[in-house]
């Protein structure tokens, strides 16, 4: 299983500008967790955070009982070795072929046999989909593509955290789906805790057990899915719904006139943007068929329900219903695998 994230009253800046402060969250270990803000707010200062990559000037981000703050850079090394990053563009060298982008960890970092890498990075070509795409370049192959290379090379050393920076950038809505599935998926293989940070609605409402959201310097809210799917937090509301009525702007918050002046326009009839009928709790998305039980659902369950009466009315209503409705075996909708850039994606 995936290791636990704490971070305690995390504070970053960079020089006089401060990107966010006092930022509690924890991770729960194995489970799927969203960061969601508008652009800008720090949600990649925050995933460069964990990995050590950026230094918070207060608070702590303890891993697997290690603060990462703290240690050494020994520790830290360490440390990192249980990560697995997928950045935005998948980051693949551009003059290398698929095959030695996933193998480069494994050669750098391990003493492994070419026999070895090669069963390793096989397997992961064909979790993600690449089997027959080893030999090409990164320039000769889609977004989607380099994303999933991008993953499969996150995935060769064994991660116990995955960090996922914006996995639908670049993507169709299609595409974007096919990624979150993979995500999901992956998750139920093998039981990494997995970070996204992401900006994309339908993502955020259908792939996480989790989701935090940053605004305004702050962590304005994290919990179950259910807590941030059912909030009447306006900043959660208008984000959520993609709609320009609401405290976010074009470029950094709204004053009061403002925001009276775009309501008065909704009102005459204007249309806000939105999908203003996207409310509540859209199903959250399940292993594809064949995949393993994934094991989050079962330990999310069981949180959930000892930390139920600290949650807000709507979010428990919301949380009774789905434990009323679903048991620990998962629900399996159909599948027909038409219509993707799949036909090689080979579960198996
Ligand atoms: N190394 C850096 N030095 C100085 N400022 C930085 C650095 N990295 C990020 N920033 C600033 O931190 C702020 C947050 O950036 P970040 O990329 O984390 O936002 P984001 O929420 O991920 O945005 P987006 O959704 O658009 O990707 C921005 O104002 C950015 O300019």
């Amino acid at each position: 299983m995936g290791v636990e994230v704490v971070v305690e009253g995390l504070t970053k800046s960079f020089g006089s500008q401060k990107i966010w402060q006092d930022v509690t969250l924890t991770l729960p270990p194995g489970e799927v967790t969203a960061l969601l803000g508008p652009s800008g707010t720090g949600k990649s200062v925050f995933l460069k955070s964990l990995i050590g990559l950026l230094r918070p000037e207060r608070g702590s981000i303890v891993i697997d009982g290690t603060d990462i703050l703290e240690c050494s850079s020994r520790e830290l090394y360490e440390i990192r070795k249980m990560f697995g990053v997928l950045f935005q563009d998948g980051a693949l060298f551009g003059s290398m072929n698929l095959f030695d982008n996933v193998a480069f960890p494994l050669r750098e970092h391990t003493k492994k046999t070419e026999s070895e890498i090669r069963n390793i990075v096989m397997n992961k070509m064909e979790l993600v989909g690449l089997i027959g795409a080893e030999n090409k370049l990164p320039g000769e192959i889609s977004g989607g593509m380099r994303k999933r290379a991008g993953l499969a090379r996150a995935l060769v050393l064994d991660p116990e955290i995955i960090l996922v920076d914006e996995p639908d950038s670049g993507l169709d809505p299609v595409r974007t789906t096919y990624i979150s599935q993979l995500l999901i998926d992956i998750n139920s293989q093998i039981d990494a805790t997995i970070l996204i940070v992401s900006h994309n609605i339908n993502l955020a409402r259908t792939v996480p057990d989790n989701i935090g959201m940053l605004f305004r310097k702050e962590l304005v809210m994290f919990g179950p899915r259910e807590v941030l799917l059912t909030s009447d937090e306006p900043v959660v509301k208008q984000f959520l719904n993609g709609s320009m009525l609401g405290p976010i702007g074009m470029s950094e918050e709204k004053d009061e006139a403002q925001m009276a002046q775009e309501q008065a326009m909704v009102d005459a009839g204007h249309h806000h943007g939105g999908v203003d009928d996207v409310e509540g709790i859209i199903p959250q998305m399940k292993a594809t068929p064949g995949m393993p039980f994934r094991q989050a659902v079962a330990r999310r369950q069981d949180r959930v329900r000892r930390i139920m009466h600290t949650l807000p009315h709507n979010a428990q209503v919301a949380i009774q219903e789905s434990l009323d409705t679903e048991d620990s075996t998962q629900v399996i909708p159909a599948y027909d695998g038409s219509g993707m850039e799949t036909s090689s994606w080979g579960r198996g």
